[in-house]
């Protein structure tokens, strides 16, 4: 075999190697030179493993060159070329064993192609926070975390449905902080946020996983316990009333008023219906002196 036959390959600007049955590089073009550092009548005759990592070695022991026999050709390999300082250069060899039993490697560097794919996956990684972020934006109150009116419509109509499916029974608490505008007179507005924020948060904290609770106004919460009873709920939502009392915040005292709409019927299974029934209970809960718990018709 002559060299003379490759003369043209240096023109290429992908590295071109050619070895032996016993992996020792016969032939490499001035790319390969190059990229090793290493001056080309000096690499002719070394072996091929000796310029490429270890992981690689293995990689061709165990992967490449038993596909090379019964198929000749392997593509897209990923590999770590060693230079002449130990510098470790990723590439990618597209690899043939010929008819004359040599084998021939057409390599390139694949630096860029991988910072390509790494800032590929920066920006996959940052347009999936920001549509995270864009995802609690649209869901949840900024004050306090909880879910907001339109996210609670959706979750409350699925749960409707799922109650629909399961025959279960649901309620709907409709919450609201008595006389709030007297907290703000006396103590300010952002002592009112304060309130609204560790009231959200003791709420939250009475809560089962599955119940949805959201704040739909200034002082007004909406919560919806699935697959519960008329008396559970209407005993749930006396403790909640309860603790709220029981528990100044920040030396404030505060009270809420509730509005409890229970769902059994199947025709009742509509949530701005019972949003408006429970909204009627909180204003004769309201009306009847505040601090109480009523019970929808
Ligand atoms: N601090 C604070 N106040 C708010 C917010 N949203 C609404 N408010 C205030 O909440 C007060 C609600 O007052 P009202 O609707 O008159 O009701 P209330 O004083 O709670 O009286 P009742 O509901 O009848 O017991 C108003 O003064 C609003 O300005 C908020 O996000 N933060």
């Amino acid at each position: 075999m002559h060299t003379d036959k490759f003369a043209d390959s240096n023109n290429f600007y992908s590295g071109h190697i050619v070895t032996d049955c016993k992996r020792k590089i016969y032939y490499c073009n001035d790319y390969i030179a190059d990229l090793s550092c290493i001056a080309k009548n000096a690499i002719v005759n070394t072996s091929i493993s000796q310029h490429i990592s270890k992981a690689s070695n293995i990689f061709l022991d165990s992967y490449v060159y038993p596909i090379l026999i019964t198929e000749f050709t392997v593509e897209e390999i990923q590999m770590t070329w060693i230079d002449k300082h130990g510098k470790k250069i990723p590439i990618v060899a597209n690899i043939k064993l010929g008819p004359d039993s040599m084998t021939y490697w057409s390599i390139y560097v694949c630096i860029n192609r991988d910072k390509l794919q790494n800032e590929l996956l920066n920006t996959n990684e940052y347009l999936e926070k920001l549509s995270n972020d864009l995802t609690v934006l649209a869901t949840t109150d900024s004050l306090t975390g909880l879910l907001n009116r339109r996210e609670l419509k959706r979750q409350a109509e699925k749960a409707i449905y799922q109650a629909s499916i399961n025959q279960s029974s649901f309620a709907l608490l409709f919450i609201d902080i008595d006389l709030f505008k007297k907290i703000n007179d006396s103590f300010g507005h952002q002592m009112g946020d304060k309130v609204i924020i560790t009231l959200a948060q003791r709420l939250k904290d009475m809560l089962r996983e599955n119940d949805i609770l959201a704040r739909i106004g200034g002082e007004e919460f909406v919560l919806i316990l699935t697959n519960i009873d008329p008396i559970s709920s209407y005993k749930l939502a006396e403790r909640l009333r309860e603790k709220v009392s029981d528990s100044p915040i920040n030396g404030i005292s505060v009270t809420v008023s509730i509005g409890l709409a229970v769902c059994e019927d199947e025709n009742l299974k509509d949530f701005d219906k019972l949003l408006q029934r429970a909204d009627k209970a909180l204003y004769e809960a309201k009306k009847s002196g505040r601090n109480r718990v009523f019970i929808a018709n």
